[in-house]
């Protein structure tokens, strides 16, 4: 189970001298974009909220690794951008997220029986099949989404038992089902190993952004190199149960398939999500529906980004660690519940990448995170730092 948390409303750092000379921008023109590209639908009431582009690099400049992105990367990630970024012209990327995301409804419907052997308690439910085990904003169990877990790298992230005892959300093993499914492995593993190249990518363009805005002491700290080491990425495929909504119920909630939350650890790849009816892909018939975002001056709007674009948002300890210089994105999903869209169900991958369990964080003496876990040196491994954030959320002890 990835932990998150509810949402701050306003950003948590202070100003910095370089900020303190910003002006906060309206959010199209923080985001580069004409506002013509920002859409409000016409409606007679209420008007949805407003539609937002993804600021989006090609594969192409990303691949550079002396280029100079620390424009985009700002308008993108920074203190007054969107939290999201999307690369366009992977290759080979639009083969792989259909083949994977076309198996995620199948593992949802796999029978009953199976899917509990998929389960995996002892990690708290981080490795293969979740459902129903995450608590939402409410307080209520998840029932809304199923989530397929599982590092893409490593099938065995470490044989030593006190480390599975210790860690075990990143350091038990993976399961697959492969005699119900074999072509799960096969498909996870190629969409998350490749998310994971582009996101180190997207990571080296980070670090000479945040370099430039003068953190000291950062070389530790390196978002790539602390990516790059770690043992601990994982992956999720999830599948969004089709929803019914009665007229007078949540239907209107932008949170209503996925509630708020951040994510906590370094960077998280996502992909663009697939819709389908009664097993037929259709496009999402409802407008409104899909990944919202709630932006550093506390607007909610919905994101959009293409099929074959690769999506990439920051995580807390990123944030954390970059002091603020790269921001975490408060996001939800919101479930179609316009008329025409019983039966619809989506299909998504996250790939979550983040510090390995025995990474040291230094962690900055103000934080707008968790500030209570954090001993009076400052430091912890990311492992440790994991187990407190779980205990937390699930146990209510720190
Ligand atoms: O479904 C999505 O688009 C986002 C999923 C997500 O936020 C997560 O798994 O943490
Ligand atoms: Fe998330």
């Amino acid at each position: 189970m990835e932990i998150g948390r509810l949402v701050r409303t306003q950003p948590g750092w202070a100003p910095t001298a370089a900020d303190r000379g910003r002006r906060r921008r309206p959010l199209a023109l923080a985001l580069g974009l004409s506002p013509c590209r920002v859409r409000c639908r016409a409606a007679a009431m209420p008007p949805p909220p407003p539609s937002v582009r993804t600021v989006s690099i090609p594969f192409s400049d990303l691949k550079e690794r002396d280029g100079d992105l620390s424009r985009k990367i700002e308008e993108g990630l920074g203190p007054n951008g969107l939290g999201i970024i999307s690369i366009a012209d992977v290759p080979g990327f639009p083969e792989l997220r259909k083949e994977l995301l076309r198996l995620a409804p199948k593992v949802a419907s796999l029978p009953e029986d199976v899917k509990k052997e998929l389960e995996d308690p002892d990690s708290r439910y981080s490795f293969g099949w979740s459902h129903g085990k995450e608590k939402l904003e409410s307080g209520k169990l998840d029932t809304f989404k199923g989530s397929f877990y599982a590092n893409p790298v490593l099938d065995v992230p470490t044989t030593e038992d006190v480390l599975v005892r210790r860690y075990p959300s990143y350091c038990r093993p993976n399961i697959w089902p492969a005699n119900h499914l074999p072509e799960l492995e096969i498909a996870f593993k190629a969409l998350g190993k490749l998310m994971l190249e582009v996101g180190l990518m997207l990571a080296h363009h980070c670090d000479r952004y945040v370099m430039q805005q003068g953190v000291g002491s950062y070389d530790g700290e390196s978002l790539e190199q602390t990516i790059a080491r770690s043992r601990c990425h994982k992956g999720r495929l999830l599948y969004y149960f089709p929803r019914k909504f009665s007229k007078s119920e949540e239907g209107g909630s932008v949170s209503s398939w996925c509630g708020w939350h951040t994510d906590h650890g370094s960077l998280t790849g996502l992909t663009c999500a697939l819709f389908t009816r009664s097993s037929m892909e259709i496009p999402c018939p409802d407008s409104a529906a899909g990944l919202y975002i709630r932006t550093r001056d506390d607007q909610v709007v919905k994101v959009t980004f293409e099929e074959d674009e690769l999506a990439y948002q920051i995580g807390e300890t990123t944030e954390i660690l970059s002091r603020g210089r790269l921001c975490a994105t408060p996001h939800c999903v919101k479930a179609p519940s316009s008329e025409n869209a019983s039966n619809v169900d989506r299909s998504t991958f996250a790939m979550f990448m983040q510090p390995d369990w025995d990474e040291n964080l230094k962690f900055p003496s103000e934080i707008p995170y968790h500030h209570e876990l954090i001993p009076p040196n400052g430091t912890l491994t990311f492992g440790e730092y994991s187990e407190r954030l779980v205990n937390k959320y699930y146990q209510g002890k720190t």
